[in-house]
């Protein structure tokens, strides 16, 4: 399956939520939706699914020979922001009823459900009422019920959302081990650390435009704009020859043993390297990528002041 968004917009009364966005999603591996609230992710994902349509620009997806203009009913899994499955009822009768729907026979009902029950450690409480479990295993019981027909790819709108540190991690194996079998994954989600573990491309949003997208090597060539070196001495330098190379922000440890400092995106690090070794007995140096999470953060900033110059 192969999917194409070009030009995208979708407009709710006077506001533009989806503004102009394209990229492509390529069959197997993760690819991450972020964005503050409001970004657009969600309407993005309507679209994509085929609940809502699109003001202007295209969806086109390919599977097997044929072109649909949002993915087409039964090829997808799909886990929506608002959860819908039945308090009063158990996990079980909640699982078997959206089994029926998605038209799997009974046996393979029983065997999915035992699966997915072991897989997320609640076969214990297959028989509890929905309303009984805590609001992190009601999101499991939904993330069951979007992969329980075993589709080739699964859209995940806030896998992560209530689940503590460890059920995150929990969730963040089991999407690892469905995309190890093969299965195409797109997702939206606020938890950048997990996020940046996980996904293998990334399309960042804000006010309904793509900011950044691409692997993490391609969001970082878009979005930093400076990188970080960290290196240290086996004893004590004097900062003075430091201070005449191209370091912005250099900073040590007391000891003046240990050091940081922002260079250039574009600076030659082997000549950089061997300046900085002609200083001292050195240890150790290395570039230090900053995480996404603060290159997302300044980039929303940068992009929102851009938009109210522009509104
Ligand atoms: N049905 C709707 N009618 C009117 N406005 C809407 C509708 N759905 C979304 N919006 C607005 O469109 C913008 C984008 O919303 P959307 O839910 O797509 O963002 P999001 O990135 O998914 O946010 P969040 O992370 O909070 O879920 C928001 O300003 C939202 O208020």
């Amino acid at each position: 399956m192969h999917i194409e968004i070009s030009n995208l917009v979708k407009e709710y009364a006077t506001l533009r939520a989806v503004n102009q966005v394209s990229f492509s999603v390529n069959d197997g591996g993760i690819i991450a939706l972020l964005g503050p609230n409001g970004a657009g992710k969600s309407s993005l994902v309507r679209m994509l699914v085929g609940l809502t349509e699109p003001d202007s620009g295209e969806i086109r997806v390919e599977s097997e020979g044929k072109s649909y203009p949002h993915l087409p009913d039964g090829s997808f899994g799909y886990l929506p922001e608002d959860r819908g499955l039945y308090q009063d009822r158990t996990l079980k009768q909640n699982l078997i009823y959206i089994g029926q729907l998605r038209g799997l026979e009974k046996a393979e009902i029983e065997r999915q459900l035992d699966h997915w029950l072991q897989r997320f450690e609640l076969t214990e409480r297959a028989n509890e009422h929905l309303k009984q479990l805590s609001k992190g295993n009601q999101q499991k019981i939904q993330l069951i019920a979007t992969l329980l027909h075993r589709p080739p790819m699964v859209i995940l709108d806030e896998p992560f959302s209530g689940l503590d540190p460890v059920n995150q991690e929990h969730v963040l194996t089991v999407l690892k081990e469905l995309k190890a079998e093969g299965v195409t994954i797109l997702l939206s989600a606020h938890q950048m650390d997990l996020v940046e573990r996980l996904a293998d491309e990334f399309v960042l949003m804000n006010c309904g435009e793509v900011i950044a997208k691409g692997s993490l090597d391609a969001i970082h060539n878009q979005l930093a704009d400076r990188q970080q070196i960290h290196f240290s001495f086996s004893r004590q330098v004097e900062t003075g020859a430091l201070q005449s190379l191209a370091l912005d922000n250099l900073q040590s440890n007391a000891a003046g043993t240990h050091f940081e400092a922002d260079v250039d995106l574009n600076a030659p690090l082997d000549e950089l390297l061997k300046q900085v070794a002609a200083c001292g007995p050195l240890q150790e140096f290395r570039r230090h990528r900053k995480p996404l999470h603060d290159l997302y953060l300044s980039a929303v900033r940068s992009s929102t002041a851009t938009q109210e110059i522009r509104s």
